[in-house]
């Protein structure tokens, strides 16, 4: 693994540089030095090995220094700075109590909060040590934030708008911060800014004291975290760390792969029903929409063949967005449909896109931070990502392909790329590393789906697709907000008697009004042609064969026999031929279905 500890920006850094050598040998919790307490809490979780970014940062953390640690979506940056930090905390524990809390974790959304605060409450636990961590954001009154810093907590998790509204109302003191404040976290460092917290974090930085060790980490290199880096840090350390040789391996996970499908946008709800239907992706999936209203055209859209799918957006009220991931971790559901992207042709909040450069941006950052309820989180064992639709920028691509393949987990993502989105996914390619120059295509066409198997859905999918009009949409998303404002006071209320308990509080229900026909909720087998029969058994089996998703990333030759396992690798459909569906008029179709009706119920045979 070759990675750099960068310091070029950092001129004034008189520090001797730790050496890294070109191959380090990968060492163990123990060997970082890292306390027994913390060794048995990861052990119960499950973890037994550092990741290389917690490898790199730990032993510098724990000496005290800055860092600016860059490593991919999904390395384990959480870890990287928690257990360095709680096991600082740990060897204060008997210090002079402080008038603030030790140590602020920022982060730029508030279901991030609700992710590193859990994570932090149950290392703590399983340590059984007395500290205290609150989360708190800008939504909670005054009065809880007062009580939640009363105290005061040894760890605050929480974003920089509910900083500055601690200190605005004076449950936190410019002062207190002064003489308490030891560790200062800045968290998916690289969408703070563009979530609108400059003026916030520059509000804060004067009241940082020049001992406090600042830690910054990112997905992604950017402006924005440089312009971090300066605001906050002083000489930091600066650890990149990119896998082997390519652009993309800097970035995306090698253990992802990646392909797109060029289709119309017309033909998008068709394409995903194929993947879906036909079983050609692995579960669980999560599907990316760019708006509201589309999350939901495409949930009553497969719902009508019966498939069941949960849609998360940041419309829908905290607690419930909060229990959707909490439920789909838990493998409640297998598709969540998630909406991680402003409405840039519609209006916000009476607020229009027509608006002046300077609010346009400010709208943006508004956007971003309203829509974002999915950047940084933690997804459980997703397998699959799918764009619907291609997000507006390169960073949001790799936001959205770092929910799979997170640690040492396998994945794959699917972006179905229209006309229109072009030259965006020209962009992710050339970023990612493609070249047409030597013909390195990191993002491979989709090698599973034939003409022919989405041809011969084309009819069902027209038919379904039209029946799901705008105003089946409003219905849909407004029916879906009253159940989830329901469902989210049911939800705090038992979340404040039960806060770790999971209710059986469903998201999935069925929202169009029109039951889904029986006979669209499973595709019958004459309308699968053979190749793609086989691609979808191959699919199918290819989870149980992978056995746990977890690579021995210390055993190469089982990473490789495992990817030679991975269908996507190995098959290959065989080039369109012409289907024999496509190619009749509706009325010969239609009688085409129901002779082959008759013939089924002699011989049913469904594939799931
Ligand atoms: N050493 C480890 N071994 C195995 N799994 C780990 C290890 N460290 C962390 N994980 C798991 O890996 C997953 C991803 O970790 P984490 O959320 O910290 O990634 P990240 O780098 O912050 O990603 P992102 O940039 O997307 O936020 C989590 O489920 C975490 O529990």
């Amino acid at each position: 693994m070759a990675k750099t500890l960068d310091t070029s920006n950092n001129p004034n850094n008189d520090e001797p540089q730790p050496e890294l050598e070109e191959e380090e040998e990968e060492k163990t919790f123990e060997e970082l030095g890292l306390d027994p307490r913390l060794i048995r809490a990861l052990t119960k979780k499950g973890i037994s090995a550092p990741t290389p970014i917690q490898t790199y940062a730990i032993p510098l953390i724990m000496e005290g220094k800055d860092v600016v640690a860059r490593a991919k979506t999904g390395s384990g940056k959480t870890y990287a700075y928690l257990l360095p930090l709680l096991q600082k905390l740990f060897s204060e524990l008997d210090s002079a109590r402080k008038n603030c809390p030790g140590a602020f974790v920022l982060v730029p959304t508030r279901e991030l909060c609700q992710q590193v605060y859990a994570e932090v409450s149950s290392l703590i636990e399983a340590c059984r040590v007395q500290l205290k961590v609150v989360q708190l954001t800008s939504s909670m009154p005054a009065s809880d934030l007062r009580a939640g810093l009363a105290g005061p907590p040894d760890i605050l998790v929480s974003t920089p708008a509910c900083i500055s509204t601690c200190l605005s109302i004076d449950a936190l003191q410019a002062k207190s911060i002064q003489d308490s404040l030891s560790f200062l976290v800045l968290d998916e460092a690289d969408l703070l800014l563009s979530y609108g917290y400059e003026d916030d974090l520059k509000a804060l930085v004067p009241h940082v004291p020049r001992r406090c060790q600042c830690l910054l980490m990112s997905a992604t290199s950017s402006a924005d975290v440089e312009k971090l880096k300066k605001l906050v840090l002083h000489n930091p350390f600066i650890l990149t760390l990119p896998e082997v040789g390519k652009a993309k391996d800097e970035i995306i996970p090698q253990t992802v792969q990646q392909y797109w499908i060029s289709c119309t946008t017309h033909d998008k709800l068709l394409y995903i029903l194929a993947l879906l239907k036909l079983a050609l992706v692995q579960k669980k999936v999560l599907i990316f929409v760019n708006t509201i209203d589309m999350g939901y055209r495409l949930r009553l859209f497969v719902e009508q063949f019966g498939i069941k799918s949960v849609v998360l957006n940041a419309e829908l009220p905290q607690n419930s967005r909060l229990h959707i991931l909490e439920e789909f971790n838990a493998g409640l559901f297998d598709y969540l449909i998630a909406t991680d992207e402003g409405q840039t042709k519609e209006q916000v909040n009476g607020e229009s896109y027509t608006a002046s450069t300077k609010s346009k941006k400010r709208l943006r950052q508004k956007l971003n931070a309203e829509f974002g309820v999915v950047r940084g989180i933690d997804f459980k064992n997703v397998y699959t990502v799918i764009n619907f639709e291609m997000p507006q920028d390169v960073a949001g691509y790799v936001h959205r392909i770092g929910r799979t393949g997170r640690a040492f987990n396998t994945g794959a993502s699917v972006s179905l790329v229209s006309s229109d989105e072009m030259e965006i996914f020209e962009e992710i390619k050339i970023t990612m590393g493609d070249d047409s120059q030597d013909d390195s295509n990191f993002i491979a066409p989709f090698p599973l789906l034939t003409k022919n198997a989405v041809e011969s859905l084309r009819y069902r999918v027209e038919d379904v697709a039209r029946s799901v009009t705008k105003i089946a949409v409003r219905e849909a998303r407004a029916q879906d907000l009253r159940n989830e404002i329901l469902n989210s006071e049911k939800l705090k209320a038992h979340f404040e008697s039960n806060p770790r308990d999971l209710d059986l509080l469903k998201h999935d229900k069925v929202l169009s009004k029109k039951p889904a026909p029986a006979h669209l909720k499973a595709v019958p087998e004459y309308l699968m042609d053979a190749t793609t029969k086989e691609a979808s058994k191959i699919v199918k089996l290819a989870r149980a064969a992978m056995g746990s998703n977890r690579s021995n990333r210390r055993n190469g030759s089982k990473a490789r026999n495992r990817k030679s396992r991975d269908p996507l690798k190995t098959f290959s459909a065989e080039g369109p031929k012409k289907s024999q569906k496509s190619g009749m008029r509706r009325k010969d179709r239609e009688k085409d279905d129901i002779g082959r009706k008759k013939q089924r119920k002699k011989n049913i045979s469904y594939v799931d």
